[in-house]
C-alpha cells in the first residue's frame, strides 16, 4: 500500500459520466512497481463498450460545458490546479511507485503538470476572433473560434501527469470535453488527477478516463464520428497507426512522437555549462523522455575534456528505488526497455565505441542501469538512429559546423535539439539550420508551459503549451454578413 494523506487518490476504477466504475467483464490489469516488481494495484481492463459510453458521456456534457464562459471554466480549472498542488506529495508518491522516477523529480512533474492547468485556465479567457476589413461595401467578415468538440487523449508512461494535463488543460479551457486513456503501466497518477478534477467540481461527463486494452480503446476512439480530435503522445510507430485510423472520420490529430535529439558542443562553448545541460537533458527521467539528448556531437578539440567532465558528474549519480533519499536515477520502466538499451550498447561497442563510465546493468539488478558514457560513437551505430530511452550518452566527434549540422539533421525525427556555443553568429546560423521544432541554445532543459512544445518530420504535428497550444483545440469559423447597407 502506498502511504497517502488523501486516501481516495489511489482509485482502482475508471471515471465515466461522473461515476467510478469497473470493466463490464470485471477484468482487471495489474500495475507493477518497476523498482521492485511488486504489484501495487489493479485497474479495470476496459474495451470498446466502456469507451463508447465514455464518448457518449463526453458528448452529452459538451453543450453545457462549451456554453460556459471562459471565465467560468477558468474558475473550475483553477480549483483543479489548486487541488493538484495541495496534493503534490501524494501524487508524486503514486507516480514514483508506478513509474520509477525519483520522488523529487516526480514532485517536479506534478508542479509542471499543474502549470498547464493554470496556464490554460487563463488562456481560455483570451480565445479571440477577428474582424477582417471587408472586401465589399455592405458586407462584413467576422471570424470566431469554437471548441472542436469531444476530444480523446492517449498518453504515455514517462510523464504520467504532465502529458495528461498538457492535453486536458487546453481542451477543457477551450470548451471541449474529454475521454482519456493513460498508459497501462502508469494509470494511477492519471486516475488521481481525475479524482481531483471531480473534487474541483468539473461537471460529470466533461472528463472521463478509461483504462485497459489499448487496441480496443484506441479502435473505439478513432472509429467514433463523435470524437472530433485525437491528441497522442507516445511512439512514432503507434502514432502512425492512429493517424491512419483517424483518417476514416477525418479527425484533427495532434501527435507528439519520438525524438532523436542531437546535442552539439562547439569548441568555443562553456564546457561546464554544457556538462550541466547534458546531465539535465540526458539523465532526466533516466533518459526516458522524447526530448532527452540521444546523440552528443562534440568538436574534436574539446571531446575528451567534455567526456571527462561529464564522467566526473555521472560518477556522482546515485541509482536506486526512487523513494530512497538521494537517488537521482530510478529503474527503467520495464524489462523490454532494459533489453533494448543492452542491444544498443552491444551494437555500439561491437562497432568500436569505448565505454568511458558505466556500460551495463547496475549491481542492484532488475531494471536498474548504470549511467553510461560512450566515446567514439559513429553514424553506423543503431543508437545514432534509434531512441535510446535509457541513461546512455554516446559521444560522436566532429570537425566543423557544417558537418555537425549535417549529422544533427540526419534523422527522420525533428523534436528537440541542443547546442552550446558562445559565438553569436553561430547561434543564429545553427538555430536556423536545425530541422527541429525545439532548439535549446546553451540550455539543456527546454520544457515549460509557456512555450510551444512539438516536433517536425516524424516527431509529429501540433504544439502543446503556450498560446499556440490552445489553437489545436479550436476550429475557426468565418461568417460573412451581408445586407448591411452603405
Ligand atoms: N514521445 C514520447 O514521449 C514517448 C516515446 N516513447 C517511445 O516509444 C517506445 C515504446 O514505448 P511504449 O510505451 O510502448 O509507447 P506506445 O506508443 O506504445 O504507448 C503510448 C500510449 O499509446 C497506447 N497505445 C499503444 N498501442 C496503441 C494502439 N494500437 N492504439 C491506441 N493506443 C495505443 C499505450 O497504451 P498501453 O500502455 O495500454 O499499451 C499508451 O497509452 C519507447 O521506448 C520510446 O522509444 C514512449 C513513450 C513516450
Ligand atoms: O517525453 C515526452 O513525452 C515529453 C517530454 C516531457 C517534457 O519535457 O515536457
Amino acid at each position: 500500500m502506498i502511504q497517502l494523506s488523501h486516501k481516495n487518490l489511489m482509485r482502482e476504477a475508471c471515471y465515466i459520466d461522473g461515476a467510478w466504475v469497473g470493466a463490464d467483464s470485471g477484468a482487471t490489469l495489474s500495475v507493477d512497481n518497476p523498482a521492485t516488481g511488486a504489484t501495487i494495484g489493479r485497474v479495470p481492463k476496459m474495451g470498446e463498450a466502456e469507451t463508447l459510453r465514455a464518448i457518449d458521456a463526453a458528448n452529452a456534457a459538451l453543450p453545457a460545458w462549451r456554453a460556459k464562459t471562459g471565465k467560468e471554466r477558468a474558475g473550475l480549472l483553477r480549483k483543479w490546479f489548486d487541488l493538484i498542488m495541495a496534493h503534490q506529495d501524494d501524487i508524486a508518491r503514486i507516480m514514483t511507485t508506478e513509474q520509477g522516477k525519483p520522488l523529487a523529480e516526480a514532485k517536479g512533474e506534478v508542479a509542471y503538470a499543474a502549470s498547464f492547468i493554470e496556464w490554460f485556465a487563463e488562456e481560455g479567457k483570451r480565445v479571440y476572433g477577428d474582424v477582417i476589413p471587408t472586401f465589399a461595401a455592405g458586407r462584413r467578415i467576422i471570424v470566431t473560434k469554437e471548441p472542436v468538440g469531444v476530444v480523446a487523449a492517449i498518453t504515455p508512461w514517462n510523464f504520467p501527469a504532465a502529458m495528461l494535463t498538457r492535453k486536458a488543460g487546453p481542451a477543457l479551457a477551450a470548451g471541449c470535453t474529454l475521454v482519456c486513456k493513460p498508459a497501462s503501466q502508469t494509470p494511477f497518477t492519471a486516475l488521481a488527477l481525475v479524482v481531483l478534477a471531480e473534487e474541483a467540481g468539473i461537471p460529470r461527463g466533461v472528463i472521463n478516463i478509461v483504462t485497459g486494452s489499448a487496441r480496443e480503446i484506441g479502435g473505439a476512439i478513432t472509429a467514433s464520428p463523435i470524437v472530433r480530435k485525437l491528441t497522442f503522445t507516445g511512439s512514432t510507430e503507434v502514432g502512425k497507426v492512429l493517424i491512419e485510423q483517424c483518417a476514416a472520420t477525418v479527425k484533427k490529430v495532434s501527435m507528439e512522437l519520438g525524438g532523436n535529439a542531437p546535442f552539439l558542443v562547439f569548441d568555443d562553448a562553456d564546457l561546464d555549462a554544457a556538462v550541466e545541460g547534458a546531465i539535465a537533458s540526458k539523465y532526466r527521467n533516466n533518459g526516458q523522455t522524447c526530448v532527452c539528448a540521444n546523440r552528443f556531437y562534440v568538436q574534436r578539440g574539446v571531446a575528451k575534456a567534455f567526456a571527462d567532465k561529464l564522467a566526473a558528474r555521472v560518477a556522482q549519480m546515485k541509482v536506486g528505488d526512487g523513494l530512497e533519499a538521494g537517488v537521482v536515477l530510478g529503474p527503467l520502466i520495464d524489462d523490454a526497455a532494459a533489453d533494448k538499451v543492452d542491444e544498443l550498447m552491444a551494437d555500439a561497442t561491437s562497432k568500436g565505441a569505448e565505454v568511458v563510465i558505466g556500460g551495463g546493468r547496475h549491481e542492484l539488478g532488475g531494471r536498474f542501469y548504470k549511467p553510461t558514457i560512450l566515446l567514439g560513437a559513429t553514424q553506423d551505430m543503431r543508437l545514432s538512429r534509434e531512441e535510446i530511452f535509457g541513461p546512455v550518452a554516446p559521444i560522436f566527434v566532429f570537425d566543423d559546423e557544417k558537418e555537425a549540422v549535417g549529422y544533427a539533421n540526419d534523422t527522420e525525427f525533428g523534436l528537440a535539439s541542443y547546442f552550446y556555443t558562445r559565438d553569436v553568429g553561430r547561434v543564429f546560423r545553427v538555430m536556423e539550420a536545425l530541422e527541429y521544432g525545439i532548439v535549446g541554445i546553451n540550455e539543456g532543459l527546454i520544457s515549460t508551459e509557456v512555450a510551444p512544445f512539438g516536433g517536425v518530420k516524424e516527431s509529429g504535428m501540433g504544439r502543446e503549451g503556450s498560446k499556440y497550444g490552445i489553437e489545436d483545440y479550436l476550429e475557426v469559423k468565418y461568417a460573412l454578413i451581408g445586407g448591411i447597407g452603405a
